[in-house]
């Protein structure tokens, strides 16, 4: 199979990078730009692809090994990936005088073979003219001997060059973010054209390779994997399934703060309809016991993480022959933790998922969405036989309705909650937008009530009522790093908060959360 190789330099949107190459059926990977050339080799790629980053390279100890230059294979470098090669092959790169930040009109120059035919519109001379998004301070002032100049601009005369005998191309601009037009083209036509990658990373293939690995891998063990019926576990439960058969076990855990009816579905659907071995372990007890008493999110957070780990534990112990712990770690929390052990960053909060199990247990790692992005995921899942509806779910927070229910966790609220979530999922999947004809729940990232520990006066009935708060939450966002409040239709707001309110005995008033991350969070502890 074909593999792009892209070297990341510390740009924000490197995994953009990725994901438009995938958008080609090629597949790639994302690595450091500091991979040693040996290791290059190894990789094999078709291409090489050079990513933005914040250094300036006349004084930046980001460097990667000159020699991928003589590979015998197409580069293509973006931003300070341009600025390092025009550097490393002779030219001259120097600090402008202003930044440029944001949109910018380039002429395309020439014949390359990255811009020919591309453009957004001409100019009176016939010059191609292309929509671009740029961020960068310094740029390149002398070209390395070989190479051309195959767009400008008025304030950066070198936009974009290219040596087309040797197959390498640079831009100043950003082709992988969504402001620059044709950029998707533009990475396309580099990846497909110019390296002559084949497109032959599509699911079908991915599902009969990654079957034949998992066998391989496990051999005549057993597997053992934690459920949440969210969509990494479960299209992860659906592929080694698909591998192993009853080798395959999953342990879905009711910690008493999932959604609605989400043990009954999370049964019917795989242990009924799909036939996979699922335990339901039943642990609310357990949980709202050692949750008794606990206001503090992260000291909560915690004692939920580690009751996870007990009841894994418990249950990995019954299999006689368990030798493999399965998680649906996808190609961003790879990405994400590779970084993470970097960057000196605060803990906001303590994720807390099933994992982490004790060196004792002695489980292997299985991992086989690591290298997939989450619309691949899905993708993958559909591929697999998954109900659309479940696989383009909401994500859900390993600790439930723990993190949703704030201060002291209680049954009574859970319950409460859980009906009001209901009420509000519901209303979300049957009022349809009508400029786009889809769905509010399709047009919202992640959506939930929240219940507030606080009691305020109503009157229903003509009767004075003291009863709970409930807070709707809905949000945009397309990494959960940032996220937009969505703004719903009124009317939707005014069902929701109508039902609720009738149809919850304990909740007498219902309000809209309206703040963004940051400041804010997406869930409230
Ligand atoms: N109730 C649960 N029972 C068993 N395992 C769980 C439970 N909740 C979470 N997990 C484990 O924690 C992992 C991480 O949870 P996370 O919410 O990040 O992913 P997910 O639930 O698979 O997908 P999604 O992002 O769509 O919610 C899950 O893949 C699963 O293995
Ligand atoms: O599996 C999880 N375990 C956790 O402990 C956890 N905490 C937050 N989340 C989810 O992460 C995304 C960002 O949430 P925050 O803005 O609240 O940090 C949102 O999608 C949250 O639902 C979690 N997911
Ligand atoms: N986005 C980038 O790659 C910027 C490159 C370099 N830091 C500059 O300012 O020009
Ligand atoms: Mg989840």
């Amino acid at each position: 199979m074909d593999k792009i190789l892209i070297l990341d330099f510390g740009s924000q949107v490197a995994q953009l990078i990725a994901r438009r190459v995938r958008e080609a059926h090629v597949y790639c990977e994302l690595h450091p730009y500091d991979m040693p050339i040996d290791a290059i080799r190894a990789f094999n790629p078709k291409a090489i692809i050079l990513s933005g980053g914040p250094n300036s390279v006349y004084e930046s100890d980001y460097q990667a090994d000159p020699a991928l230059f003589s590979l015998g294979v197409p580069v293509l470098g973006i931003c300070y990936g341009m600025q390092w090669m025009a550097q490393t092959l002779g030219g001259k790169v120097e600090s402008g005088d202003t930044r440029e930040f944001g949109y910018a009109e380039i002429r395309a120059r020439g014949h390359s073979k990255l811009f020919n035919g591309l453009q957004d519109r001409s100019n009176a001379e016939g010059h191609g003219l292309l929509d671009v998004w740029m961020s960068h301070g310094d740029k390149v002032t002398a070209l390395p001997d070989g190479f051309t100049l195959i767009a400008e601009t008025p304030s950066c005369p070198i936009a974009a060059m290219a040596d087309e005998a040797r197959g390498f191309y640079a831009v100043q601009f950003h082709p992988e973010v969504t402001h620059t037009k044709r950029g998707t083209d533009i990475l396309h036509r580099f990846v497909l054209s110019i390296a002559g990658a084949a497109p032959s990373w599509t699911m079908p293939n991915y599902i009969d390779e990654a079957v034949k690995k998992i066998r391989e891998q496990v051999g005549d063990e057993e597997v053992i994997l934690g459920l949440s019926g969210g969509v990494d576990s479960s299209v992860a439960a659906a592929l080694i399934h698909r591998a192993i058969g009853e080798q395959l076990t999953c342990v879905f855990v009711d910690h008493g703060l999932l959604r609605l009816n989400e043990g009954q579905m999370v049964m019917d659907m795989f242990a009924r309809n799909l036939g996979v071995k699922v335990v339901h372990v039943d642990a609310s007890a357990e949980f709202m016991g050692k949750l008794a008493g606990e206001t503090d999110p992260e000291k909560k957070r915690k004692i939920i993480g580690a009751e996870f780990v007990e009841v894994f534990q418990a249950e990995s112990k019954k299999l006689t022959n368990a030798k493999w712990l399965a998680q649906g770690t996808i190609y961003p929390d790879v990405i994400e933790s590779a970084g993470a052990k970097t960057k000196k960053a605060h803990t906001i909060k303590s994720h807390h998922n099933v994992g982490g199990l004790p060196e004792t247990l002695n489980l292997k790692l299985l991992e086989p969405l690591r290298e997939l992005f989450k619309d691949e995921v899905r993708e993958l899942g559909v591929a697999l036989g998954l109900p659309h509806e479940m696989v383009y779910r909401h994500p859900f927070p390993g600790p439930g309705l723990g993190v949703r229910i704030l201060g002291e966790v209680k049954a009574e609220y859970a319950s409460l909650l859980q009906r009001a979530d209901a009420i509000f999922i519901e209303e979300l999947r049957n009022t349809i937008d009508e400029a786009s004809g889809k769905s509010w729940y399709d047009l919202t990232s992640q959506a939930f009530a929240v219940f507030l520990p606080v009691k305020s006066v109503g009157v229903m009935g003509d009767g004075r009522t003291y009863e709970w708060v409930v807070a709707l939450r809905a949000v945009v966002t397309s990494d959960f790093m940032t996220a937009h409040w969505a703004e719903l239709p009124y009317s939707l707001l005014g069902r929701t908060s109508n039902r609720i309110i009738n149809e919850v005995r304990g909740i007498n008033r219902v309000v809209y959360d309206v703040s963004g991350k940051p400041p804010a969070t997406i869930e409230w502890e």
